[in-house]
């Protein structure tokens, strides 16, 4: 650990792809910090992978996190993000969130923790050049546009597909399933596009970030195209999600959070 820092308490709300991925990165060792706590839906379903850490965390109920650790990683349903982020942020702590499309209808965990002097962060996640977004965003940024394509597996139970009763058994060909905001899209696939939340949280806001989603048979992959027209640059970037054990889930994801993790106490950060 960097000299004169004490570490700081992790707790990781969900053990689920990402959270588990993340806790055995944290128990492996991850220079300042600690498992301070997890939460599970289901701590029983977890048991045999609790006692495999070198050092098992106690487990407890969302709300009692706060009283174990510093900063909370949410990595659980989005239906249970303000219990996870609310009594982190009114006490002046931290939350990481991956359920971003979520925060859309709960802005107010925004105010909250700017009140208080606590934080939420959004990390790149599944996504790719937010810190080129945040940048151009500086400036003026002209246009965002981003285009997903995943594998039937990727999308299934979306409420957007239940509710028109699209059926994604048997396609052949790359369907075109959604064209709109990104606050739509939050909406309608609340599971599978947090990436297009985060990407308008970073550059114009959920009602000028546009968004097409697609149900291709042609991939294996979770894939997202950013396009972006400002007045200091225009990029467009591909990010190719090998899904994990959750479909709709990249593999990329957890390693983003640990990512950050390791940049709260480097001496060196690279990257905005
Ligand atoms: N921002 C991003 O780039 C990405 C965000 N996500 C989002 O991150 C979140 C987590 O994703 P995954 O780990 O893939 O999901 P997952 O479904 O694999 O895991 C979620 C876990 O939460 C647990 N859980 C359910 N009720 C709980 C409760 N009351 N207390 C504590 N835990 C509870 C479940 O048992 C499960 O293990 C989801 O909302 C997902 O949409 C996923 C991929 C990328
Ligand atoms: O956006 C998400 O929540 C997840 C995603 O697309 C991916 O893992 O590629």
């Amino acid at each position: 650990m960097r000299s004169g820092r004490a570490p700081q308490r992790v707790a990781i709300a969900g053990l689920g792809a990402i959270g588990k991925a993340i806790a055995r990165e944290l128990d492996r060792g991850l220079d300042g910090l600690t498992l301070g706590a997890v939460a599970s839906g289901d701590p029983e379903k977890h048991r045999a992978f609790l006692d495999g850490l070198r050092t098992t965390p106690p487990v407890v109920p969302l709300d009692q996190l706060h009283a174990h650790a510093d900063l909370v990683i949410e990595a659980a349903p989005s239906r249970l993000l303000r219990a996870i982020v609310e009594p982190f942020v009114s006490r002046g702590r931290t939350a990481i969130v991956l359920s971003a499309a979520a925060l859309l209808q709960n802005e107010d965990l925004i105010d909250l923790a700017n009140l208080n002097g606590g934080q939420i962060i959004v990390p790149t996640g599944a996504l790719i050049g937010l810190d080129a977004v945040t940048a151009a965003a500086v400036g003026t940024i002209h246009s965002v546009r981003m285009i997903t394509r995943k594998p039937v597996d990727g999308l299934r139970g979306a409420p957007f597909i239940v509710d028109n009763g699209i059926d994604l058994d048997g396609l052949r060909e790359p369907l075109k399933l959604f064209e709109g905001t990104a606050r739509e899209a939050g909406k309608g696939f609340p599971a599978n596009l947090n990436v297009a939340v985060a990407l308008s949280l970073a550059g114009i806001g959920p009602d000028r970030t546009m968004v097409e989603i697609w149900a291709d048979p042609g991939v294996t992959r979770n894939t997202h195209r950013i396009e972006v027209d400002a007045d200091s640059a225009r990029f467009a970037m591909t990010i190719e999600n090998v899904p994990s054990d959750n479909p709709r889930t990249g593999l990329i994801t957890p390693l983003s959070v640990i990512a950050l993790l390791r940049k709260q106490s480097a001496a060196l950060r690279v990257g905005t």
